[in-house]
C-alpha cells in the first residue's frame, strides 16, 4: 500500500495536523512495508512512530529510524524530519495507531474490550470460553497471551503494543477467528496500544488501587480507565458494567450520555441481576433475573469474585448478541483460569493449596474471601509485593492479608530493579506480626508445612507467572510447581 493512500485511508481526517516535512518527493509513492515504535524494528519501507515514553524519548532516534529505511514519521509537530514524510500530529500515538489500523486490518468483526484493576484476564478467557461454547472461532488477548482454540503465545504485557497487537489481530481473522475479547489495561488506554480497532462492546469490572507508580493519583488512573467508554467506544457499541462496584454510576452515566446499549451485571445489575449465591464444596449455586426470567446454574469455580467475572463475560456474549438462556446454561461448563484460584495441590497434612494472581489490596481481599468459607481451621496465606510498581499499595495489602487471614508470611515478587529486603518492610508496615521469609520457595514451604488437615494455604501475587524478575534476570519459578514440590 502506498503512503499518500494510507494516509488518505486514516480513518479520521487531519484534524488540522501537517502532513509535510522535507521528504524526498517520491516517500509518499512509497510503498509501505510495516509499522514501527521501536527504531531497531526499522526495515525499509516502515512507518516510524517515534514518541516521548516514560523511559527515553522516542523522538531521539528519527534520525536512527530513517536512516535504517523508514518512510514515514508520526510525530508531535515542530521537530526536525529530513529524509521521510513527517505525519506531524498533536497527539502522535493515536494518529499512528489509526494509520496502522487501516493498514493491518480487516480484523475480527466482533471484539470486545475490558478493562477495570481486577478481573480482565479472567473475563477474556471466560469470554472466549462461552463463544466457543456458542460455536464461534473466538480468541482473546491478554496477561496470558493470545489465545485461541489451538494454542496460546505470551506476548509479555496485558495489552501489548500497538504493533504486536493490531499485527495479531489482524492475524487472528487471517485464521478465521470471527469473535475477539481482549483486555485493555489503564496503560494501553493511556498509550493508544489498541486505538483504531472497533469495539462492539467495552466492559468495566472495578476500580481499586494499582499502578499510582504511572498514573500518579486515583483520578488520573479512573480517567485513564474510562477512556475505553468516553473515546474508544463508539455509539453503536454496548457497555457492560458490573454494577456494584462504587464507580460503576459513573460509567454508566457516561455510556447514558453518548448513548450506548447499556447491559449492566451484579446483585444492582438490571440486565443479568445476580439474586443468590450458594457456594459448594467444588463451586457455586448461581440464580440470576434476566429478561423477567429466573435462571439457576451450577459455576463450577469457587469464590464471589469469579461468580462476578462469569457474569459479566456472559454480560459480554450477550451484548454482543448472544442467547440469554443458552449463555447462562454454558456458564456451567466454564474451565478455571490458569492461577486464579487454581488448586495446586493437597499437601499430606490434607490441607489444600491454592495459588491465586492477586497483586492489589482489593485482590488479595477478594481471594481470601474466597477461600476463608471453604477452611475449617485457619487460612495461611504467603504473598509480597511486586518492585518497580505503585509502592503505596504495599502497606495496604499487609494489612488486608493481616485483618482477613488466620497467619500471614511475607516473601518475594519479582523485586526487579528494588531492594526485596526494602519491599518487604513496606508490606510489613501494614502486617505487624507476619512472618517474613525472603526467599520465596522457603515461605511456600514453611506454609505448606505448618498447615493442618482443616487449614487452606494460598500464595498470591504471581498466579501463572513462570519466573521471578531480579534485577533484569528472570528466574525460573512456578507457584503451582514449587507448591507442589513442596508438598511431597
Ligand atoms: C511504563 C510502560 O508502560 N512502559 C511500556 C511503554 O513504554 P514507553 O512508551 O513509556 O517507552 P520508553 O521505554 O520510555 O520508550 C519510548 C519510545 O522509544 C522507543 N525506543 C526506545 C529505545 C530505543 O532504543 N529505541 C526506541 O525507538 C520505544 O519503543 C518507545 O516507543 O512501551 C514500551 C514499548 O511497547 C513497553 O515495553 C513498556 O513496557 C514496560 C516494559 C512495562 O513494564 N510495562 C508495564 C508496566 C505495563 O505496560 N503493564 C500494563 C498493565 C499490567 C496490568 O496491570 O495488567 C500492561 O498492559 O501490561
Ligand atoms: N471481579 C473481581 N473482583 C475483585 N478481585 C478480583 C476480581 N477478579 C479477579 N480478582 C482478583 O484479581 C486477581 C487477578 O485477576 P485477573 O488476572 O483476572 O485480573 P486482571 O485485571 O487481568 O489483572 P492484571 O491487571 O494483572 O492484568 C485474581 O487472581 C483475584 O485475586
Ligand atoms: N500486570 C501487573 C502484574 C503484577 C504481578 C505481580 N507478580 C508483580 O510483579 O507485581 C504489573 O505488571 O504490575
Ligand atoms: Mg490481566
Amino acid at each position: 500500500m502506498k503512503l499518500a493512500t494510507l494516509i488518505g485511508k486514516g480513518p479520521v481526517s487531519d484534524g488540522g495536523a501537517s502532513v509535510h516535512g522535507s521528504a524526498p518527493r517520491d516517500a509518499y509513492d512509497g510503498n509501505v512495508t510495516g509499522f514501527a515504535i521501536d527504531h531497531r524494528k526499522v526495515a525499509p519501507g516502515t512507518i516510524f512512530g517515534a514518541f516521548e515514553g516514560a523511559r527515553v524519548n522516542g523522538e531521539d532516534y528519527i534520525a536512527d529510524a530513517i536512516r535504517a529505511g523508514a518512510i514515514g514519521i508520526v510525530a508531535r509537530p515542530g521537530l526536525a524530519v529530513e529524509g521521510a514524510a513527517y505525519i506531524a500530529d498533536e497527539t502522535p500515538r493515536e494518529r499512528f495507531a489509526q494509520l496502522a489500523a487501516a493498514f493491518f486490518a480487516p480484523f475480527p468483526a466482533t471484539t470486545v474490550a475490558i478493562t477495570g484493576t481486577n478481573g480482565k484476564t479472567s473475563c477474556v478467557e471466560m469470554t472466549r470460553q462461552l463463544w466457543r461454547m456458542a460455536g464461534h472461532h473466538a480468541a482473546s488477548i491478554g496477561t496470558l497471551g493470545v489465545t485461541t482454540a489451538d494454542e496460546r503465545v505470551t506476548t509479555g504485557l496485558t495489552t501489548p503494543d500497538v504493533v504486536t497487537f493490531l499485527s495479531n489481530v489482524a492475524g487472528l481473522e487471517r485464521e478465521g477467528v470471527t469473535h475477539l475479547a481482549f483486555e485493555a489495561s489503564s496503560h494501553g488506554l493511556t498509550q493508544y496500544r489498541t486505538e483504531g480497532l472497533p469495539v462492539s462492546a467495552a466492559a468495566f469490572t472495578n476500580l481499586s488501587r494499582d499502578h499510582l507508580d504511572y498514573h500518579g493519583d486515583m483520578a488520573a488512573y479512573f480517567t485513564a480507565k474510562i477512556r475505553l467508554f468516553s473515546e474508544v467506544l463508539g455509539p453503536d457499541g454496548a457497555a457492560v458494567v458490573w454494577a456494584d462496584d462504587p464507580q460503576a454510576a459513573r460509567v454508566v452515566d457516561l455510556a447514558r450520555e453518548r448513548g450506548n446499549r447499556l447491559v449492566t451485571v451484579g446483585t444492582r445489575g438490571d440486565t443479568l441481576r445476580l439474586v443468590d449465591r450458594d457456594p459448594t464444596l467444588l463451586g457455586q449455586g448461581l440464580t440470576i433475573e434476566a429478561g423477567g426470567q429466573t435462571y439457576r446454574v451450577t459455576l463450577p469455580l469457587i469464590g464471589g469474585y469469579q461468580a462476578a467475572n462469569a457474569l459479566m463475560s456472559a454480560g459480554l456474549v450477550i451484548a454482543t448478541g448472544g442467547d440469554i438462556a443458552t449463555t447462562i446454561a454454558n456458564l456451567a461448563r466454564l474451565q478455571p483460569v490458569r492461577g486464579r484460584l487454581e488448586r495446586a495441590v493437597i499437601a499430606r497434612s490434607g490441607a489444600p493449596v491454592y495459588v491465586d494472581y492477586a497483586h492489589t489490596p482489593d485482590a488479595l481481599e477478594a481471594a481470601i474471601a474466597a477461600l476463608k468459607p471453604h477452611a475449617g481451621g485457619r487460612l495461611i496465606v504467603v504473598f509480597g509485593a511486586g518492585g518497580d510498581r505503585d509502592t503505596g499499595k504495599r502497606e495496604t495489602m499487609g494489612q488486608v492479608a493481616m485483618h482477613y487471614a488466620d497467619r500471614v508470611i511475607v516473601t518475594d515478587d519479582n523485586p526487579r530493579t528494588e531492594d526485596p529486603a526494602a519491599i518487604r518492610r513496606d508490606v510489613l508496615k501494614g502486617a505487624p506480626g507476619a512472618i517474613e521469609i525472603g526467599d520465596r520457595r522457603a515461605a511456600i514451604q514453611a506454609a505448606i508445612d505448618e498447615a493442618g488437615s482443616d487449614d487452606i494455604v494460598l500464595i498470591a501475587g504471581k498466579g501463572h507467572e513462570q519466573g521471578q524478575i531480579v534485577g533484569d534476570m528472570v528466574l525460573p519459578f512456578d507457584d503451582v510447581g514449587v507448591a507442589r514440590e513442596c508438598a511431597v
